[in-house]
């Protein structure tokens, strides 16, 4: 071995360079590659590349930048915590000159599940701006992007699945590395440091390096004494096809201590795929049954604090459904494609409509200066018909208070384009205005003068025509 290269993790020094030193994953390549050559012309400007550890996400996008010359704008979560850090990134993308030469960019945002939405100040926010704006192609990994705080990106983003690395896969690589470093490798060793590594190519490499680096061999019995079992997390699906197909209660127990997902997401995550797993009417309602229990259970939890019912509710929701197929046991074995809960997605969706709905009430209540609770409950109704009613209306309104795109459309309801559409026309034609400030007498006569209005019915009709003439209506006054 080279001197210079002591001590160099191998997961760095055997880092592949090219496309063909990627292993497996051909999907995923091909999915990565057409979309670059198609980028800008693409559905979504961003890709979310998703999958277990140590499966080659990053490394496919390094190799891609390596073989056909992109710079590489690359960040870990632990660097894009904060919008000020997106910016950055995205100042450097778009500057024209590369500190490197290469005319085209690439961003990669690594590990994207590591940002938490809440802790991290407006991290996913900025990250959409990023995408949203972006003048150059956006790529982020995760491990799962499930995670319900990256709702946001899954939107926003393409998706394109790795897939969990074979154990021949991974006995590949390590033999090339044995091979390179010279070490005699005992068969038996490579598959003890393959099993333990469940998929994980990085976490094998290392291990091949702790076990044979300096002694010139990898023995089965070193091996042994210096990597000791290692519990894995395992996402959602795995969590589910684990309990799933259980066949004593130990081992459906067994596999909370391994999953990503609390006990109340594997109560969502078992509720949405019971009916996928069981097709035996008396199974399911057996696993339903079981479900129902442990709700109670964790129902009690919360209004007692009584954390020592944890394990009842537990035991029901692992073992209790495990052990619930009788009729057809064979279903407990059968690969399905589990479903994200609706129940979850529908939760986040509620709350993004409550904060916008509050967002509104704070706004019209410094406007107004009225309290909040009464702009929910007496201005926000109100406004709510104007806009479906009258999007005419609804967009000087938007107009005269700063409402944002976003919570017209939540005024508007099934009018939002109509309104949305004459709220741009409007915003334009002030922009236009050679006025540089426009009072807000003048501003609503000129609203009043150039709207092009449809009414309820749909037709156009010039908007507010002659009574703009006097100039003297307010913004905010509704009358037709
Ligand atoms: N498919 C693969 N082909 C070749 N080498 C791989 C592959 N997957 C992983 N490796 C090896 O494992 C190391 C880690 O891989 P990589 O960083 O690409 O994993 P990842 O999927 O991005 O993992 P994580 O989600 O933890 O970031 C690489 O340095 C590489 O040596």
């Amino acid at each position: 071995m080279s001197s210079q290269y002591r001590n160099i993790p191998w997961i760095i020094k055997y880092r592949p360079k090219t496309l063909s030193d990627i292993v497996n994953q051909d999907e995923a390549k091909n999915k990565v590659l057409e979309w670059l050559k198609k980028w800008p012309n693409v559905q979504r400007k961003a890709l979310l590349l998703y999958g277990p550890p140590g499966c080659g996400k990053t490394s496919l996008v390094e190799a891609i930048a390596n073989e056909f010359k992109y710079e590489l704008i690359e960040m870990n979560a632990s660097d894009f915590r904060r919008r000020s850090d997106i910016e950055r990134i995205a100042i450097r993308a778009s500057s024209m000159q590369s500190i490197f030469g290469k005319t085209r960019k690439i961003i990669l945002l690594d590990e994207v599940d590591g940002i938490s939405a809440k802790e991290d100040e407006g991290g996913i926010e900025a990250i959409k701006q990023l995408v949203e704006k972006t003048s150059v192609p956006v790529i982020m990994t995760a491990n799962n992007p499930y995670d319900p705080s990256l709702r946001v990106l899954r939107e926003i983003a393409e998706m394109v699945q790795f897939k969990k690395l074979s154990k021949s896969d991974m006995r590949m690589v390590l033999n090339k590395i044995c091979r390179a470093e010279n070490l005699r490798c005992d068969e038996e060793a490579i598959d003890y440091i393959i099993e333990r590594a469940e998929g994980d190519l990085r976490a094998a490499i290392n291990d091949l390096q702790a076990v044979g680096e300096g002694f010139g061999e990898v023995t089965l019995d070193r091996a042994k004494i210096l990597l000791r079992p290692r519990d894995k997390e395992k996402d959602p699906f795995e969590t589910l096809r684990a309990i799933f197909s259980s066949n004593y209660a130990w081992q459906a127990r067994a596999v909370t201590n391994q999953t990503q997902l609390d006990h109340e997401q594997l109560k969502l995550w078992l509720e949405e795929n019971i009916p996928i797993q069981y097709t035996d009417i008396e199974d399911m309602a057996r696993a339903f049954d079981m479900l129902s229990k442990a709700d109670v259970y964790l129902g009690r939890i919360v209004r007692t604090g009584d954390w020592d019912l944890l394990v009842y509710a537990i035991d029901l929701m692992t073992a209790g459904i495990a052990l619930s197929a009788k009729n057809n046991v064979k279903d407990k074995y059968r690969w399905n494609k589990y479903n994200f809960p609706r129940r979850i997605q529908l939760m986040s969706k509620l709350k993004d409509v409550r904060d916008l709905r509050d967002d509104i009430a704070k706004l019209l209540a410094t406007t107004l200066h009225i309290s909040s609770a009464t702009a929910i409950n007496d201005v926000i109704p109100f406004l709510r018909a104007i806009f479906q009613v009258s999007p005419g209306y609804g967009a000087k309104i938007a107009l005269g208070l700063g409402l944002s795109e976003k919570m017209i459309e939540f005024l508007a309801g099934a009018s939002k384009s109509d309104v949305l559409q004459m709220y741009r026309e409007l915003k334009k034609l002030l922009k236009a205005s050679s006025e540089t400030t426009i009072s807000s007498q003048s501003k609503t006569e000129f609203l009043g003068k150039s709207v092009s209005q449809k009414d309820s019915g749909g037709k156009e009709k010039k908007s507010e025509d002659r009574k703009s003439k006097t100039g003297t209506r307010d913004l905010l006054s509704f009358k037709k």
